[in-house]
């Protein structure tokens, strides 16, 4: 509990109603009961001085003002950080998510911080000899230097091979110069470049001895330190308001024949001598993308986070929001008695669970991939790219579009930005796009997918995220359908190989009447980013089942029950959305379907009585939500009128444009 008001009747009749031990699904959330007394431990130690509370909320303040308390509020997150709460847990605790989340107490937006932290740091880990990290790390983990992570410019965001910056070297001074060619090869949108850093990583071609070699990632210093003034040669500003991350300076950056030292690029994968000879770690080409795969990992339980945020909010506002009535003269039903609302919210409950489960996972099989390539190994890593494409790509797209889904479920308060719901769609909404573009990433997996699909009609075994390949050449004919969790997760396995193969005779027959191999690829990439989208959600449906069954072995008896509930919700919901596909690739008939349609609305009538302790689990506490509608006490309204208070228009009872304009033209004659 986080509040020390009286709680709203309704919430609290919901409370009693739930069946089940809260604090048990929180631990199995957090990954166990002693991650969630570390966190818990965090948050008391973060969010003691109530350092997040705004005198004037974010939203009323100019760009400038906001960008100031932006960085006031980091600065004092930082120290708390820095003084206390690392002292008690250990530096390595300094990249954990919790960290991440408990900032979100201090910034409705994000923190100009983000990105020295999300990637520039990530970036000296992954990408810098150890010589180079004992020169970096420590400064930029003391906050002694600030950076961000330059890689997209004006021209370029998708294609890195296309990038225009040029890192040139010189072998008389032992130095790179760094140049902007072109205006699309100016640096753009890198966050907390425009005003805040003094360093970046900046992704630029590498030329030495008079040949190109692709590109390299180098740490650049922007700014002087004392002075924050860019140095000569470096052009940095803000690009402009955005629909989001407004606080985060997203920034440009260009280089007139800017020399750096030699030792400044990233040289973990790929060293430039000082003669100027190159010399590549022959491991893996695709080496210094690592960056972006790391924070590909991450976003996924970034994608969980933000839509436990956003589905807590509306699930509390709906027990407390009362409207209009079932037969004539009855009491208003609370909005969450409509299945229509437990149709709109219970998904999201489910899927915050599945992705959360599901980020795990793939982190799990993020750190065995990296211990792999430490021994030299990187025979893991396609597949790994792969997985971590398809994830990132649909976790963010049904974020987003859940989290609009709460807020439409709020009705007109969910509108405003007091209910937090709209800077949550806004962050979210983002991550579609950035760290790789949804269709992009699914373009990605699809190429894994195809050559997978011809290992396996070659008889070939092929790697466990995509076994079913290997049935799909052992059996004939549709999948049987079976309304058990595994019989649905085959069923959807048999979905994916089906589209698949569909894609790969596309691509064949477009050959055999002419086309090159590019031009078919090109014609089938609808069903391609189709047939990936069928995988992921494969991916998904498996891991959610699997890592219950496994997590729930030594549950009590109720919280079995309700995480089994919801994810039979998660399998049916998803049958119900995909019966074309089913239709098509197994027996299932419209039987089976009516079937479906009654067990997904029996499994809203049994979760809703658990509905609000379900998001009481997320453990989510009042300062981090931020929100007027979904505090743990439920004083919605009283909330909209406290804010109402701080809105500086309300400040004088009449305002200056009245007398300035208004009047003027009430008295004007026509
Ligand atoms: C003490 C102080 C304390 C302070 C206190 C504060 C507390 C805070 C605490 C903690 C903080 C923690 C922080 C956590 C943060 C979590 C949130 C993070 C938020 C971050 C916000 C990020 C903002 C956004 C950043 C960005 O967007 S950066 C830019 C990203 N850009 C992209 O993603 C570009 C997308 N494009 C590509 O990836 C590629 O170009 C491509 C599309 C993959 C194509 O590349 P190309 O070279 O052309 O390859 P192809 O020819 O298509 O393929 C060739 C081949 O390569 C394989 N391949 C491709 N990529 C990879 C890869 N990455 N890995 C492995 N293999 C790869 C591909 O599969 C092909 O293989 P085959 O030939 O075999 O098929
Ligand atoms: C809020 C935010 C923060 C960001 N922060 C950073 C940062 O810190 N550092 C940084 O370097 N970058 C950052 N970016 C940039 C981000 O990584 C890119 O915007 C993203 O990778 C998409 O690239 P793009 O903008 O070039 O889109 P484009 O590639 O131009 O995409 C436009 C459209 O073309 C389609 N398309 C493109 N290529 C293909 C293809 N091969 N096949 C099919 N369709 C295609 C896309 O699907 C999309 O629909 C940020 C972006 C945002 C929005």
């Amino acid at each position: 509990m986080t509040s020390k008001n009286k709680i709203n009747e309704d919430l609290a009749n919901e409370r009693r109603k739930c069946n089940f031990n809260i604090e048990e699904v929180t631990y199995i959330l957090d990954g166990g009961k002693e991650k969630t007394l570390q966190r818990k431990k965090i948050e008391d130690v973060a969010l003691n001085g109530g350092a997040s509370v705004d005198d004037i909320p974010e939203e009323y303040l100019s760009a400038r003002e906001r960008y100031e308390n932006a960085i006031r509020k980091s600065c004092i997150y930082t120290n708390i950080v820095k003084n206390e709460v690392l002292e008690i847990t250990g530096i390595e605790n300094y990249g954990s998510p919790v960290l991440r989340r408990t900032g979100d107490a201090f910034f409705k937006d994000i923190s100009p911080f983000m990105l020295h932290l999300g990637m520039f740091v990530p970036s000296i880990i992954g990408q810098c000899t150890a010589e180079q990290q004992a020169t970096w790390l420590p400064r930029a983990l003391d906050m002694k230097i600030i950076g961000a992570y330059a890689q997209t410019e004006l021209g370029h965001g998708t294609f890195i091979r296309g990038l225009e910056t040029t890192a040139t070297y010189d072998p008389e001074t032992e130095e790179f110069v760094l140049h902007s060619p072109t205006i699309t090869s100016y640096k753009w949108w890198a966050g907390g470049l425009g005003r805040t850093a003094n360093h970046c990583t900046v992704v630029a071609q590498l030329y030495t001895q008079g040949k190109c070699h692709g590109t390299h990632l180098f740490i650049v210093q922007i700014r002087d330190l004392e002075t924050h003034m860019p140095l000569p040669g470096v052009k940095v500003g803000e690009i402009g308001p955005r629909m989001g991350f407004n606080t985060a300076d997203n920034g440009f950056l260009g280089f007139n024949n800017y020399r750096i030292p030699r030792m400044n690029m990233m040289m973990k994968n790929a060293q430039v001598l000082k003669d100027g000879t190159y010399v590549k770690a022959a491991r893996h080409g695709k080496l210094t993308y690592g960056t972006m795969v790391f924070v590909r990992v991450t976003l996924v339980g970034e994608a969980s986070f933000n839509l436990a945020k956003a589905v807590t909010i509306a699930v509390r506002y709906s027990a407390v929001r009362r409207q209009s009535e079932l037969r004539p003269g009855s009491i208003e039903p609370q909005i969450l008695d409509y299945p229509t609302q437990q149709h709109k919210l219970f998904i999201c409950i489910a899927t915050a669970h599945a992705f959360q489960l599901t980020a795990s996972w793939l982190w799990n099989t993020f750190t065995a991939v990296q211990a792999e390539m430490k021994k030299g190994n990187v025979d893991t890593l396609p597949e790994l790219h792969a997985l971590s494409s398809c994830l990132k790509a649909l976790s963010t797209s049904d974020a987003t579009a859940y989290i609009e889904q709460c807020r439409f479920a709020c009705g007109g308060h969910g509108y405003m930005l007091s209910s937090n719901l709209p800077f949550l769609y806004a962050f979210v909404v983002a991550t579609r796009t950035y760290e790789g573009d949804y269709t992009v990433l699914l373009l990605q997996t699809a190429r894994f997918l195809v050559k997978a699909w011809e290992q396996a009609e070659s008889g070939k075994v092929v790697t466990p995220t995509v076994a079913y390949l290997n049935r799909h050449f052992t059996t004939n004919g549709k999948m049987i359908w079976d309304n058990s969790p595994e019989g649905i997760i085959r069923v959807f396995q048999s979905v994916a190989a089906g589209k698949i193969s569909l894609c790969v005779r596309s691509i064949r027959n477009r050959i055999t009447s002419g086309m090159d191999h590019e031009d078919a690829w090109l014609m089938t990439t609808v069903q391609l980013v189709n047939a990936a989208e069928a995988h992921c959600r494969s991916v998904i449906l498996h891991t959610y089942w699997n890592e219950i069954v496994r997590l729930t072995k030594h549950s009590s008896d109720n919280v079995k029950t309700v995480l089994n509930q919801l994810v039979m919700l998660y399998l049916t919901y998803w049958a119900l959305e995909r019966t074309g596909d089913l239709l098509r690739y197994s027996t299932i008939s419209e039987n089976d379907i009516d079937l479906l349609q009654r067990q997904y609305e029996e499994l809203l009538v049994k979760i809703r009585p658990n509905a609000v302790g379900l998001v009481d689990a997320f453990d989510i506490r009042d300062e981090i939500l931020q929100s007027t509608l979904g505090s743990y006490d439920g004083r919605v309204y009283e909330r909209l009128m406290e804010e109402v208070q701080k809105n500086p228009l309300n400040k004088e009872p009449v305002d200056p444009s009245f007398h300035k304009y208004l009047k003027p033209l009430m008295k004007s004659k026509i």
